[in-house]
């Protein structure tokens, strides 16, 4: 009998994987494969049969194995990358370009060998350029390649006004457009609680350093780690987009997307509203920008070029 539950494999099994492999489970996404490289082969078969082991005390239905054979993953519906180096304290997301390209090039090689209808999301960093590396080296359409950035940073924006207004994070919404580095976009002129303005509830002061406090959101955890980045996060932003796509949602999510022309760009993964359903990728949201806007977008843009042409 053929099953008709969703298969997603994640790719590596550290901090971000495996959080992401245990919440995606908790979801009952479907069934999910967790892979490494042969030398953590025992690792991440420990970590899989450890959520495993969860299951019944938590109650989900949801098949967890580990592995380093791709083999394993054949006919996957999703595939998550979060395989390679992740940052220390004093470097940038940009210093991981050159060893994560690499990676990502074989484990995307893998991915189309076994599973050339899958979906494929990617958060290793520099996130914005490694989703271009995978669009490139998959030849998928961009529907089918996306990133990571936008649903975590969003979130982090969220949290804090939360805090700032001892307001519920469920009535908080923002909007953070642009590469996922320190001169990403969050957009205040989108951001409301609970239907009201950001901008009415808290003075402008207030507000930018809120949203500077975002852009280098990421940072402060690394600082506060000190020997690698955030994972919580990051793999419930993961876990969120994995549900639309599954599920087929349709929501407005914000996602690295592939622009041919969208807000004025080409040829570039860059954090863009976006719908995200069973198709992937289905639609970009073009919002009006700002003169200011349009300036802060650009030069995040240029950011992001400026890495991809390192790789190319
Ligand atoms: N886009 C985003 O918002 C975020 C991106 N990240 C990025 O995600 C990546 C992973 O971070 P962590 O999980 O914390 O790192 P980690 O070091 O805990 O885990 C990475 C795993 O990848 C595995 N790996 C390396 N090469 C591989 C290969 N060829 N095939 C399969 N697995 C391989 C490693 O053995 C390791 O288990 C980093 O690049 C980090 O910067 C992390 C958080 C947020
Ligand atoms: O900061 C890092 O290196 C990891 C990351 O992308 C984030 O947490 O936003």
């Amino acid at each position: 009998m053929v099953s008709v539950r969703k298969k997603i494999s994640v790719i590596g099994s550290g901090f971000t994987g495996a959080t992401t492999a245990l919440m995606v489970a908790q979801k009952e996404l479907g069934d999910v494969v967790l892979v490494d490289i042969p030398d953590m082969e025992n690792p991440t078969k420990g970590r899989a049969l450890d959520m495993a082991e969860a299951a019944p005390v938590q109650g989900f239905d949801a098949r967890v194995t580990g592995t380093s054979d791709y083999a394993d993953t054949k006919d996957s519906d999703l595939v998550i990358i979060t395989a390679g180096i992740a940052r220390k304290p004093g470097m940038s997301r940009d210093d991981l370009v050159n060893t994560n390209a690499k990676i990502m090039k074989s484990v995307t090689k893998e991915i189309v060998k076994y599973s050339p209808n899958a979906i494929i999301v990617v958060l290793t960093n520099p996130v914005d350029a490694m989703t271009y590396t995978v669009y490139k080296a998959s030849g998928f359409p961009r529907e089918r390649v996306i990133g990571q950035s936008g649903v975590l940073d969003t979130a982090r924006f969220r949290a804090f006004v939360a805090e700032e207004l001892n307001i519920s994070v469920k009535d908080i919404t923002g909007f953070v457009l642009g590469g996922h580095g320190d001169d990403m976009v969050p957009l205040t002129r989108y951001s409301y609680a609970g239907g009201i303005p950001l901008e009415k509830l808290i003075s402008p002061e207030r507000l930018e350093e809120i949203v500077q406090r975002t852009r280098t959101g990421g940072g402060e955890i690394v600082n506060l780690l000190g020997n690698g980045s955030a994972y919580y996060a990051p793999a419930a932003s993961l876990a969120v987009m994995a549900e639309a796509i599954l599920k087929d949602q349709r929501r407005i999510l914000p996602s690295i997307a592939y622009l041919e022309g969208e807000y004025g760009y080409q040829e570039i993964y860059l954090g863009v509203p976006t719908v995200l359903g069973g198709k992937g990728m289905e639609e970009i949201i073009e919002l009006d920008l700002t003169d200011e806007e349009k300036i802060q977008l650009d030069k995040s843009a240029d950011s992001v070029k400026k890495v991809i042409d390192i790789l190319e």
